[in-house]
This record gives C-alpha cells, structure tokens and sequence, in this order.
C-alpha cells in the first residue's frame, strides 16, 4: 500500500502560518463498534482548500464531525481555531461551533422562510438567547445582503429558498455559513447535488473565500477530477487511515486510486460526472 505525503507549501519556509486545525493520530469508534478514523493527522492552514477523497464509508463525514464535536473521539487530538475538541464539555461546543461555518449535500435551508433570512440565521450561531429572540439588526441585514450579493443571487434576497435552484440554494448556504463569520468551513459533499456546471461555479467560489478570507476550506469530494480542479491539497482516506496528503499540483488520478477500495472507482466517477 502506497502512503503519499508531503508538507503544504504553506508550511514550508520561515514566515508559514500556524494550522488553524490540527489533528493527530485521532481515532474515532462509535459505541463498541471498530475503529472509523484510525490515527489520522491532518493539518489546515489559513487560505486554503483541502479537499477529501475516499470511498463511501472511508471515514470523511465522520473526520469532519470530528472537528465541530459530534464524533466520539476515542484517541489523539483535534485542535480547531484554538479549541481543543476532544476536552470540551458540551457548554463549550456551542463556542467551537459557532467558528465552523458548515455546508451540506442538501443544503439545509428552511424552505418557506426567504433567502434574506436564511442567511440572517448564520448570525444565530454567535447570538445570544437574548439577541436570538429579539431578531436581526440593521448591520446584520445589510451584512446579509452583502454576503448575497457576493455570492451573486441578491436578486433573489425576498423569493422563498425552496423556489430557488439547487445550485443557489448552495449559494444561500454558503452565504450562511459566511454570516456567522466562521474561522474554518467544512463542507461535506456540497457538490453531490448538482450538476456539472453548477459544482464548479461552487467550488470555485468555496475556493475564492478561502483564498480572499484566509479561511481554510476542507471539502469532501466523490469527483476525482473536480478534486484535482479545485483544491490547493488532497487528503486521502481509505479505511480510516490517510493514504495521501500532498499539494494537488504534485497528484494526477492515478496516484489518487490507492485511496479507493477498487482502483477503477476513481475513473468511473469521472465517467459518472461526464455523463451527468
Ligand atoms: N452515527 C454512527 N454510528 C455508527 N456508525 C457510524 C455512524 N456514522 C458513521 N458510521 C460508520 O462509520 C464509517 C464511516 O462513515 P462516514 O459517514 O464517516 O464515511 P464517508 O467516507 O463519509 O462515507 P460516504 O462517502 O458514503 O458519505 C461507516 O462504516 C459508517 O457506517
């Protein structure tokens, strides 16, 4: 079995930032069951895109939890923007929480409210009780518009989410995740629903909030090919152990198969998104 490492430029050299996130050999098991994540190390680091391949069931959905505190850490550490996950009591995780900015497959707007306060609702995660019953100030709707208008549907601010396309509706999350100006943001699989257009108009605008906020990005992918398109790193994981962490520009799809269980995965998903 092949193991591909190599640092991120971003650690290399004397003025390299610190990693924002920094897990090592964590290992995670649900209740009495096996191992799920078995000694990973990873590290994210400001202004980057990380993206994160493997087979369904590799481990990637449980690794991301991991960092927001809903997976069983049994082993090792996970530090996130200065929180120690794996030693915080459940009063504290509402303070990691509200650093995550978090994305998903299904973009998880509440339909019948309206785009605007969709968005607005990012402000909750930072928001006391208090703030949180009495609604939404003038700054943070007019952030929110901002925040709209950057992910280009602003026109779209008074319309229902459900009316919304998918591919918006993944702005709409994004923008979201924005609003509660997040130190990191996972997103796990946010391209799963889309079509081939439409997951590289959000991937490529994941990539610029990194780049623009210096907010690392670790996005779960099951496309190779748009892992290799959009990300600065790739983290493979195969089995709950990581089998490839280097720069995307030293990674062709080749050497990525060694993450998947059966080798040609990799190209048929390639196959797959073509036909889409
Ligand atoms: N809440 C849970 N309780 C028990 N087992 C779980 C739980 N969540 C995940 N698992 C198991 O952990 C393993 C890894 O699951 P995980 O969802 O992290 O994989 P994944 O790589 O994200 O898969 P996929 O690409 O299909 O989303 C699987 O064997 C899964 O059955």
């Amino acid at each position: 079995m092949t193991t591909l490492t190599t640092l991120p430029p971003s650690a290399l050299g004397t003025t390299s930032p610190s990693p924002l996130v920094s897990v090592r050999g964590l290992r995670v098991a649900y209740g009495d069951g096996p191992l799920v994540l078995d000694g990973v190390d990873l590290d994210l680091f400001p202004g980057e895109t990380v993206a994160l391949l493997g087979s369904s069931g590799s481990g990637k959905s449980t690794l991301m939890k991991s960092l927001t505190g809903f997976a069983p850490i049994t082993g090792g550490s996970a530090h996130v923007a200065g929180h120690d996950v794996g030693t915080l009591r459940r009063g504290r995780l509402r303070g990691l929480r509200a650093d995550v900015g978090q994305v998903f497959q299904q973009f998880n707007l509440v339909g019948r409210l309206s785009v605007l306060t969709n968005v607005l609702t990012g402000a909750l995660h930072s928001a006391g009780p208090v703030n949180a019953v009495g609604g939404f100030t003038g700054a943070d709707r007019r952030r929110a518009m901002e925040l709209l208008d950057r992910v280009g549907i602003a026109h779209k601010a008074t319309d229902q989410a459900r009316t919304l396309s998918g591919g918006q509706q993944q702005r709409v999350a994004i923008a979201r995740a924005l609003m509660q100006r997040p130190r990191l943001i996972l997103a796990d699989e946010p391209v799963a629903s889309l079509d081939p257009t439409m997951s590289h108009q959000v991937l490529d605008l994941l990539q610029e909030i990194a780049r623009t906020d210096g907010i690392p990005v670790l996005v779960s992918l099951h496309v190779l090919h748009l892992a290799l398109e959009h990300s600065d790193r790739v983290v493979g994981l195969r089995h709950g152990e990581v089998l490839v962490s280097a720069p995307t520009a030293e990674l062709d799809a080749e050497q990525l198969g060694v993450v998947y269980d059966d080798p040609t995965e990799a190209h048929d998903q390639e196959a797959d998104d073509a036909d889409r």
